[in-house]
């Protein structure tokens, strides 16, 4: 038990090379704790405030502010505070802030401040992170959700959809898993390759080729997984995240690259036929952020086959989910530590989802650094699904390498979450055509 000491903030470069926010703890015993904030491109309207500022060479992309506030009224206001009494750490801070979305000091402050105490007082134990946070329960290894394709906001071709992932969710292991999704990442390229198609990729590692309809790239990632040598569906399924509230506009949703223009209706039926031809389990913001009501639709007609994952609707935020969970709306939430801005208020929301039945998907942000808080925090809650791009970004294969190591270390404690990690890990395993 160790009181925190020290607590100090500078810029450091995230991996678009944009400045954000890195903090150190240190407690009385002397145990340190550093944490490094994410930030993302399609951000939820109701996330709490990332405090950005233009007082730096970076233009309007400076955290100077933000690091100012940690050195200043956030250190203060945690300074001889027990380290390990997380919840009272994360109110102090919220308090300090007083405002409902951390509008005054910046979530990126916050956060900092947060995760790095957390990272302290696990050191102080001598604890991984993911056994301090998690306790004896900590040995599930979640399917990694690996975004192989990127398109929308996260890179400079015609793709609508923002992510294309593939999930090994037929492994018997978390290494083999990452071993397959590398394989077929390898494999994609080739795919690609043959195909007159670029291999540069876009902000999560994926390759951001010039294809335009999302069938289309749906067909290359089954010829990919198929040219590995692995099974379509069975061993190797898609995921989506079409980050929707990107495509809505006066009502509609718009796919530009695609000359389609859909309202709620035409959209459920599109995502309904694409689930009949593509082996996807997963769809992530399906509807836009606002669009309850084409969130319920969509829910009522698709969520009892597919795994509906609802991100910028939910923002980790336990009210906003409270609101889905009263509209029955998605059936996962997907979990970014820096859209709420602190770790006691990200594991309550993830609470809450689970208590409702709700699937939880811990996710990188599209700007991400080395800190691999995610994949400890996946660990700990066993939540069975960690989302961090491709496999292949230093940025993003830190996260992958880390659940590598807590594999290593776990041994023959550690267990694989497989299909049962999705909500409908029965219709998966059982091996029915989707859509069936
Ligand atoms: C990871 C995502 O992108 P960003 O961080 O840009 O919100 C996402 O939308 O799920
Ligand atoms: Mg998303």
């Amino acid at each position: 038990m160790s009181e925190v000491a020290t607590v100090h903030a500078r810029q450091v470069l995230d991996s678009r090379g944009n400045p954000t926010v890195e903090v150190e703890v240190e407690l009385g015993s002397g145990a340190r704790g550093r944490a490094i904030v994410p930030s993302g491109a399609s951000t939820g309207s109701h996330e709490a405030l990332e405090l950005r500022d233009g007082g730096s060479a970076y233009g309007g992309k400076g955290v100077t502010q933000a690091v100012a506030h940690v050195n200043g009224e956030l250190a203060a206001a945690v300074r001889g505070l027990e380290a390990s009494h997380q919840e009272l750490i994360d109110q102090t801070l919220c308090d300090a802030d007083g405002t409902p979305g951390k509008t005054r000091l910046g979530a990126n402050a916050i956060l900092g401040v947060s995760l790095a105490v957390a990272r302290a007082a696990a050191a102080e134990r001598d604890l991984p992170l993911y056994r301090y946070l998690g306790g004896v329960g900590a040995h599930v290894l979640p399917v990694p959700l690996m975004n192989v394709l990127n398109g929308g906001v996260h890179a400079d071709n015609a793709l609508d959809c923002q992510e294309f992932m593939i999930v090994p969710l037929g492994a018997a292991s978390f290494g083999e898993a990452l071993r397959w999704g590398a394989e077929v990442y390898q494999a994609l390229r080739g795919v690609l390759r043959a195909r007159g198609l670029a291999t540069t990729v876009g902000d999560e590692g994926g390759f951001a080729p010039a294809l335009q309809a999302t069938e289309e790239a749906c067909a290359v990632l089954v010829a990919a997984i198929e040219a590995a040598g692995l099974r379509p569906h069975r061993d190797v399924a898609l995921a989506l995240d079409p980050a929707t509230s990107e495509l809505f506009e006066d009502g509609a949703y718009h796919f530009k690259g695609e000359g389609r223009r859909l309202d709620a209706d035409g959209l459920c039926a599109y995502w309904s036929e694409l689930v009949r031809h593509f082996p996807i389990v997963s769809i992530e913001d399906g509807m836009a952020e606002e669009d309850w009501d084409g969130w319920a639709q969509l829910t009522a007609q698709l969520g009892d086959r597919v795994q509906l994952v609802g991100d910028d609707v939910f923002v980790t935020n336990p009210e906003r989910l409270a609101e889905g969970i009263r509209r029955r709306v998605a059936n996962a939430l997907l979990v970014k530590v820096n859209q709420i801005g602190s770790l006691s208020e990200t594991l309550q929301t993830m609470a809450l989802a689970t208590r409702q039945g709700y699937a939880c998907v811990v996710s990188h942000r599209s700007g991400e650094t080395e800190d691999t808080t995610i994949a400890d925090l996946a660990v700990a809650t066993g939540c069975g699904q960690i989302k961090a791009g491709a496999p292949a970004r230093t940025d993003r294969v830190a996260k992958y390498n880390q659940l590598l190591r807590i594999e290593e270390e776990l041994g023959d404690a550690a267990r694989f979450a497989g299909p049962a990690a999705f909500r409908l890990g029965q219709w998966v395993a059982a091996g029915s055509e989707p859509g069936a």
